[in-house]
């Protein structure tokens, strides 16, 4: 899909790679959550299944090497206390060596219920090279799932650079966004946030009741 803009910047659908970022402690899981396992299959396969249908290419990414992995694997770049940050920016980065790549998608492998069109809406919302688009559902953003221009890696690596404690929103002010809403999934039950995830023991056991309810 090509979105033609008014400024005449067109963003190519078939052309944006994919980044699982799967870094962290897990604190609150207690066990990495990449590999935890829900209705059979871990976070990081139903994740990685679920962003291949959307972009060109899925890689993950982490601070430390996964167990197991079939997909290219990008180490964060800037070790320490970035969390997240530093795996966007090492999503960027990939995608700035990859050819005629401007944008380059990110989600987060706790999200296991992710939109199935988030890539499309993303992708819909950028009519600027340096545009960035997010996600958000019932008015909370979830900045890991994002669109990023990758020509901003640089810009990135020296925010996080500075020994101040900054957060992925103090990052997004700086620059050019777009919030992209998206709605709550019908369940054969009650309507599902898309963006839950899964932090916690008790938020796995709330995922494998959600299962039995999608439609
Ligand atoms: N590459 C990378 N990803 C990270 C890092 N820290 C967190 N993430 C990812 O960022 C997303 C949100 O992570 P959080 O739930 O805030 O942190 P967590 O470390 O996974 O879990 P807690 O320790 O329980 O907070 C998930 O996709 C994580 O895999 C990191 O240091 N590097």
């Amino acid at each position: 899909m090509v979105n033609p803009t008014a400024s005449g910047f067109t963003l190519e659908r078939s052309n944006i790679p994919g980044v699982v970022l799967a870094g962290g402690r897990s604190s609150r899981m207690g066990r990495d959550k990449a590999g935890v396992a829900l209705s059979g299959r871990t976070l990081l396969d139903r994740v990685i299944e679920q962003l291949s249908q959307q972009v060109i290419s899925v890689a993950v990414n982490a601070d430390t090497v996964p167990d197991r992995c079939d997909r290219p694997f990008i180490p964060d770049i800037i070790p320490g206390k970035a969390g997240p940050m530093a795996g966007i920016h090492a999503a960027m980065a990939h995608g700035a060596r990859l050819p005629r790549v401007t944008h380059v998608v990110t989600v987060s492998v706790d999200s296991p219920f992710f939109p199935h069109d988030l890539v499309d809406w993303l992708a819909a919302a950028i009519d600027t090279p340096a545009k960035i688009a997010i996600a958000t559902s019932e008015g909370r953003s979830h900045p890991v799932f994002g669109l990023w221009p990758v020509a901003l890696a640089n810009d990135l690596e020296s925010w996080i650079a500075t020994d101040e404690k900054r957060s992925v929103r103090d990052f997004l002010l700086r620059h050019d966004v777009a919030e992209v809403a998206f709605p709550l999934r019908p369940t054969r039950a009650s309507l599902l946030d898309p963006f839950f995830n899964v932090n916690t023991p008790d938020d796995l056991a709330e995922a494998e009741r959600w299962m039995k309810v999608l439609t």
